[in-house]
């Protein structure tokens, strides 16, 4: 089987070119760095090393393709393709489309069947987000000879600092679950993956509490000067305001979902230990990068605010103190941090916030977040 995975980064190699490689995939790796690339060519193989234990994973039989520079191949490469997965970050979707819309043209003249096509990146409908940029681009027909079913990926790939380039250092912890009802056709079986009908519970939970929790640690920590995640989770004042946190998420997820409350406890505090894993090496700069992205109205803090004002009618004092840190987050090479910083001199935190959110001085969190400022 054949598997062409756009982004050869961390959670690239270090999760999802695990599970396919495991699962009898034969992995190629579409990015726009030629060096990873190029190493990638000529290793063919790399190690997935287990923090915080021995073991370790050979990844082989992978190679790469240079997705601007080899777009011809890239393009054969999908025509045959059993599978395509991406894990680019969510600003590039639209930038790999016009490669996935050239290759499932040509898929189009062949008698392959339709090709899944699965974006694993940490937002809501990232696959339907891609869905819509292809189909902008090669029309709906496309859809004849694809499908894009939504998906949520969980496991903590810090920024790697190997003496082997390729290799990475992953938390053993792993989900991926995937949403079966747009598939066209056989289910693709890939070891570790959950198919289930609706993703719907299984994405807010795990953004509105791994994504929603980590963004507080690394704002709060960014707050008081920390760097990295680990200095921040030895701060207790942190720790205890992140598990406030996610008490106001898990409300929401609660009442949303019925989620038993004992056992929603249980997550969130198994979601702080690994924040907390001594093994890992995180900087507050990764796991804050984006923070206008970050702030959005569909995203890990503005959306469950917005949903925990509607549902219990308070505010929701820590996450709205999360996103107070995060509207003040400096940092000079996160291009977003930076022009959050421009929209905050020009147009005051208030309006910075407005100004991201889309949200107006009618909306509950609006007027909670002026009356913080006040
Ligand atoms: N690192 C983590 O712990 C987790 C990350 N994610 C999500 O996975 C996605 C990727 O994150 P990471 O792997 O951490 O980032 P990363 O920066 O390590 O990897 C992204 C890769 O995409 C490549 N890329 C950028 N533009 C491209 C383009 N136009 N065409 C092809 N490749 C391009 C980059 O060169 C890079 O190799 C994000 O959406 C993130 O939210 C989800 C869960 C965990
Ligand atoms: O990848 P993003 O959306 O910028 O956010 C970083 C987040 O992703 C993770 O790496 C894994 O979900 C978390 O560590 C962190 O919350």
């Amino acid at each position: 089987m054949k598997a062409v995975h756009f982004g050869a980064g961390n959670i690239g190699r270090g999760f999802i070119g695990e599970l396919l490689h495991k699962s009898g995939y034969d992995v190629r790796f579409a990015d726009i760095n030629a060096e990873v690339i190029d190493e990638l060519n000529e290793k063919r193989s790399y190690t997935i090393h287990y923090a915080g234990s021995d073991k370790q994973v050979e990844v082989n039989g992978v190679s790469g393709i240079h997705s601007v520079e080899e777009a011809g191949q890239l393009s054969a490469a999908i025509r045959e393709a059993d599978l395509v997965t991406t894990a680019v970050g969510p600003q590039v979707l639209p930038h790999i489309a016009p490669s996935i819309a050239a290759g499932l043209k040509e898929r189009s003249r062949t008698d392959n069947p339709p090709l899944p096509v699965i974006a694993c990146e940490n937002m809501i409908g990232g696959s339907t987000r891609l869905k819509e940029e292809v189909v902008e681009i090669a029309g709906e027909e496309i859809l004849g000879v694809s499908c894009f079913p939504d998906s949520a990926v969980d496991r903590i790939v810090p920024i790697q600092n190997n003496e082997a380039m390729l290799d990475v250092s992953v938390e053993p912890y792993f989900e991926w679950v995937v949403e079966k009802k747009d598939f066209k056709g056989k289910l693709p079986d890939i070891d570790g993956v959950t198919y289930v009908e609706d993703l719907e519970p299984y994405i807010e939970r795990k953004l509105f509490t791994v994504n929603t929790g980590h963004a507080a640690v690394a704002y709060k920590g960014a707050e008081k000067g920390y760097e990295t995640i680990r200095e921040a989770m030895d701060d207790k004042e942190v720790v205890e305001h992140v598990r406030r946190t996610l008490e106001e998420t898990g409300k929401v997820l609660i009442a949303r979902y019925g989620f038993e409350k004992n056992s929603h406890e249980r997550y969130i505090e198994k979601i702080i230990e690994r924040f907390n894993n001594p093994d890992l090496s995180d900087f507050v700069a990764r796991v804050g990068r984006g923070p206008i992205r970050k702030l959005g109205p569909y995203d890990r803090l503005v959306k469950p605010a917005r949903t925990y004002i509607q549902t219990m009618h308070e505010d929701p004092v820590n996450l709205i103190e999360t996103i107070m840190s995060a509207l003040t987050y400096e940092n000079s090479e996160d291009q977003e941090a930076v022009r959050l910083k421009e929209l905050r001199t020009r147009m005051g935190t208030l309006g910075a916030f407005k100004e991201i959110t889309g949200l107006d001085d009618r909306d509950e969190l609006v007027e909670a977040i002026a009356k913080k400022l006040d």
